[in-house]
């Protein structure tokens, strides 16, 4: 490619409507050369802890996949497919034995996971974002502060007209259609050139033309100089020409690697004829699946288990000892390629921490602005869920007669800011945990800096709803009307909004929604009992005080009490002949309260705060590491 970028490739808009277009070269088609080349990869399920429950995927198989070729794995269904691209592309590290190189040098993971892109089969996105705000973002994100804002402008469009995708630059992701989402997710991976691009069944639910597009489009990122591997199901004769490389995976072997055009030969090699008009790969499956007896075991030692590189020669022979075969050859990079390989640079993000929280950031605002059903809905709960406790609890709150009520209107506060921030995090978040493993694998940003922004951007929210819930409570019921006392109040109520909303996160970075659901709403049951108005500190067995102060509904409740009763506040007015709790400081001691203090407990819920948002991002850790 000459410097001005002024080179012409021919790319296929995949719209089927639009005809090829040729596309002027930027920065995405100047790509690393790598070649990937594994040797003996078993992996195993349920290691270690079930033993009993072992069972192997992948037996030793030993592979190369080289720059510039568009590469399919393919086999039956449960051959190991989706198990080899996941490990392949360092998705999946548990249970992994053999070694994977990268140009015959040992592939560092981390350096990797910038050099390469793996795209799942289901598509993760973010449904509220558009096709330009995505695909800026991820600008932003992959090609980081070294690159212009020009150059990032260039390579947007380049990118959306690669993709046919300027059409629906203003369309939400939700209302794409299937090809839609599958175009955006390759080029959200492709805007930073990638070398290696992995796609698991990237075809997986599309019509026979647009199949055909995504597989010319592959073609043409791989002849720019990727390597290209992707799964794909019984792909047609007509699409089979658009490969470059088969790796055909049978019961966890590979039973042929090489060149499409000598798939045919190579079975016949083995005696296996593929009858005329007959798609190979149609045959070759039948063969995998046993449909022509007991010959995995000869088409295994044929390649060596992926080892060799079937090669065709012109005198087709019935032997299949390596006279077929080539030794798979030397794969660390040619002097003469060497020069066009960029240097391996140190493994950083390309954009710095700033850039990733603040993209991160406007992100999350626009996706929870927009996800409007449950934004609406939060802002009615708290409405009309305030206009009900107004009505049921109305003007006791300077009645001397209604202390109980009142202090049971005060946990109940309490207990539904708490559920109402727990819940729409606890359901969401395993969803959008989908969308992070992506991006994350894809070394988009760090995980720390995702977290901060999910961490800042929710706090408005957790700020505004308890806000709108408690004036309405407070100004109904009759609390004292002190705006310190309100303010007091508000803060404690919107503290337990915080830690109730870092719950639903560590539940939802923890486990899957049914799980997250049931465990997060169990396990806060203990915490609510300890809460000191069930139950007084002096009426709990001694052997359990303890656990009063590891509650936070105790420091939210006894924060609330004083926020309304302390501060010396004038005797409340009573109602009938005599009123036992006319005093405040009275209804403190009679639960117990007396002596506590308010910024006590005030940092007793900031401490919890902290500590399930430190958790939060430990299990978001340990659940990357694992999952992977
Ligand atoms: N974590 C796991 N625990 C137990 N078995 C597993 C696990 N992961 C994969 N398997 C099994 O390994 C085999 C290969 O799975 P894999 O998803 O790699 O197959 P595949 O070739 O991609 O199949 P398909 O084409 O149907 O997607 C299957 O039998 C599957 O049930």
């Amino acid at each position: 490619m000459d410097s001005t970028g002024m080179d012409e490739i021919k790319l296929i808009g995949w719209n089927s409507s639009t005809t090829p277009m040729l596309l002027q070269r930027s920065q995405i088609s100047q790509p690393t050369l790598l070649d990937l080349n594994f040797r003996d990869l078993s992996y195993t399920t349920g290691k270690g802890k079930r033993r009993a429950s072992a069972k192997t995927i992948l037996h030793q198989v030993s592979g190369t996949f080289k720059s510039g070729q568009l590469i399919a794995v393919l086999g039956p269904s449960g051959a190991g497919k989706t198990s080899l691209m996941n490990i392949l592309a360092g998705a999946k590290k548990t249970g992994v034995e053999g070694r994977v190189e990268i140009n015959g040098s040992e592939r560092k993971l981390k350096t990797f996971r910038k050099q390469s892109a793996f795209i799942t089969q289901e598509d993760h996105l973010l449904q509220d974002l558009t096709v330009e705000e995505y695909v800026v973002a991820a600008a932003h994100l992959k090609l980081g502060n070294g690159v212009s804002e020009s150059e990032k402008k260039s390579t947007i469009e380049h990118v959306m007209k690669i993709l046919g995708l300027a059409d629906s630059r203003q369309t939400r992701v939700s209302h794409l259609s299937g090809g839609e989402c599958k175009r955006l997710s390759i080029g959200l991976e492709i805007i930073n050139n990638p070398s290696i691009l992995f796609l698991d069944e990237p075809t997986s639910g599309l019509d026979s033309s647009s199949t055909v597009q995504c597989v010319a489009l592959l073609g043409e990122i791989a002849r720019s100089g990727r390597t290209v591997v992707t799964t794909i199901h019984q792909p047609s004769s007509r699409l089979l020409g658009y490969f470059d490389h088969l790796y055909i995976v049978a019961g966890g072997f590979c039973i042929y690697q090489g060149p499409v055009r000598h798939l045919v030969p190579y079975f016949q090699s083995m005696n296996l004829n593929c009858p005329s008009y007959h798609n190979p790969i149609d045959f070759a499956m039948d063969v995998a699946c046993g449909q022509y007896g007991n010959v995995l075991a000869d088409l295994v030692s044929g390649v060596k288990n992926g080892q060799l590189n079937f090669q065709n020669s012109s005198k087709p022979s019935s032997s299949h000892d390596t006279q077929f075969c080539n030794e798979i050859e030397d794969v660390s990079i040619p002097e003469g390629r060497k020069k066009g390989v960029k240097r391996q640079g140190r493994c950083n993000y390309a954009a710095p921490f700033h850039t990733q929280v603040i993209v991160l950031l406007g992100r999350t605002w626009r996706t929870i602005c927009r996800e409007k059903m449950l934004t609406t809905m939060r802002l009615a709960a708290h409405t009309l869920i305030g206009l009900l406790v107004g009505m049921l609890f109305w003007f006791i709150g300077n009645d001397a007669n209604a202390i109980l009520s009142n202090a049971g209107l005060l946990f109940f506060n309490q207990l539904f800011i708490l559920f109402t921030s727990l819940t729409p995090t606890v359901i969401t978040f395993p969803l959008e945990r989908k969308v992070l493993f992506r991006e994350h694998l894809n070394h988009w940003y760090s995980l720390k800096a995702y977290y901060l922004a999910k961490t800042l951007a929710d706090i408005p929210f957790q700020m505004i709803f308890p806000t709108v819930y408690l004036v309405i409570v407070y100004l109904m019921t009759n609390q004292p009307m002190s705006m310190d006392r309100f303010a007091m109040l508000l803060v404690i109520t919107i503290c337990m909004s915080l830690v109730g909303q870092g719950v639903g996160l560590l539940f939802g970075a923890a486990f899957n929604i049914k799980l997250a659901v049931f465990l997060a709403l169990s396990c806060l049951m203990p915490f609510m009992v300890f809460s000191g108005f069930n139950a007084t500190y002096d009426s709990i067995p001694y052997y359990l005080k303890g656990l009063i102060y590891v509650s936070f509904f105790h420091y939210s409740f006894e924060g609330s009490m004083l926020s309304v009763y302390g501060f010396g506040r004038p005797f409340l007015a009573c109602s009938q002949v005599y009123c036992q709790f006319r005093n405040p400081q009275r209804i403190l001691e009679e639960f117990n309260m007396d002596q506590s203090s308010y910024y006590w407990s005030v940092i007793g819920l900031l401490v919890f705060f902290l500590v399930v948002r430190v958790a939060g991002y430990f299990a978001l850790r340990f659940k990357l590491k694992n999952v992977m």
